[in-house]
């Protein structure tokens, strides 16, 4: 039996859509799903069709084909939305002369909820001793938390944030990446858009990278840094000649990078370490390269962007 909270199931099920505006394809056949505890990472390219995604998953665009279930069941259908799914899309859409308690209290009354609700959740975002300031005075972070507390307002199981790093501090990025390992924790499941992989690093447990309207990669973030690590090693030696001439011969690929330090690859760094030392060859260092999620990344879009551009020749246009 699947576990639910409150009753709804912790997940986004994005089926094959399609959407067109006029002669751009924002989506093309866009499909992937969000699990229950994870924060799922949803990165491309601007202009990758995050956004458009996302609005759609909320019944704000109409998908030309496939369909979106929140929980199972369409958007659309949701009786009380903020119940099963809650949004940020946009920090800025507030009524700046409004204070931010009323602005949720606002919120709050148009879902039959009251300022119970309300000052739960911003209690929860640490927004208490600003709440009856205006929210047009807000920073961009702050106005990110208040957003925040508007999608907690129904306690929903998931919850969907497009960029919510942008324009934080130090101390807002720790803020947000505690909130989200927090959140998916009760088994709840997030899907937050970036496009840049290194504001997932440390939060996403999945992502599902996408370029020019589909998916490119949808998979763990420790096997997406597992399957771009190329095995490279690098080597600090006094003896470069002669810990090229053994490397090469166990069967590596070794290149000159300094003086004393050596790209090796097609080997790892153990079996480095065993040539070296089977032939008594000095060395002060060796290190594995691993791979970041922001190189893995680029090495995914790129992959994506030339694929595109041989099926748009291909197609003739
Ligand atoms: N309302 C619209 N009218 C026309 N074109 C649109 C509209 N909304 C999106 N698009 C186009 O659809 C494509 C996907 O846009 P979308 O905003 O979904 O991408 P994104 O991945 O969210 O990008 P960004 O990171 O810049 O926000 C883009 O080419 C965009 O110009």
């Amino acid at each position: 039996m699947e576990r639910t909270i409150d009753g709804s199931r912790a997940t986004i099920e994005v089926r094959n859509v399609g959407k067109r505006f006029g002669s751009t394809r924002a989506l093309d056949g866009m499909t992937f799903e969000v699990r229950p505890g994870q924060v799922t990472g949803f990165v491309g390219p601007n202009g990758a069709g995050k956004s458009t995604t996302m609005r759609v998953i909320l019944g704000l665009d109409r998908p030309d084909r496939g369909e979106v279930l929140v929980g199972g069941v369409p958007y659309r259908s949701l009786r009380t939305p903020l119940k099963h799914i809650g949004a940020l899309l946009d920090a800025s859409a507030l009524q700046p002369s409004r204070s931010a308690r009323h602005h949720l209290l606002w919120l709050a009354h148009s879902q039959g909820l009251g300022v119970r609700e309300v000052d739960a959740v911003i209690r929860r975002v640490g927004l208490q001793d600003v709440a009856r300031r205006k929210a047009g005075s807000f920073s961009l972070g702050m106005r990110q938390r208040l957003g925040i507390a508007a999608a907690l307002l129904g306690d929903p199981p998931v919850l969907m944030l497009d960029e919510p790093f942008n324009g934080l501090d130090p101390e807002g990025f720790r803020w947000m990446r505690g909130f989200l390992a927090s959140f998916v924790e009760q088994g709840r499941a997030v899907l937050v858009s970036s496009h840049l992989m290194s504001e997932l690093q440390d939060s996403a447990h999945h992502v599902v990278v996408v370029g020019r309207g589909r998916v490119v990669a949808d998979t763990s973030v420790r096997e997406l840094l597992a399957s771009v690590s190329h095995g490279r090693v690098s080597l600090r030696t006094s003896a470069t000649t002669e810990a090229m001439n053994v490397l090469a011969r166990a069967g590596a690929t070794v290149s000159s990078t300094g003086s004393d330090t050596i790209s090796v690859s097609d080997l790892d760094a153990e079996d480095v370490v065993a040539a070296l030392g089977a032939h008594a060859v000095p060395f002060s260092e060796v290190s594995a390269h691993r791979a970041s999620l922001e190189e893995a990344y680029m090495e995914l879009t790129r992959d994506a962007v030339q694929y595109r551009g041989v099926a748009d020749e291909e197609a003739g246009r």
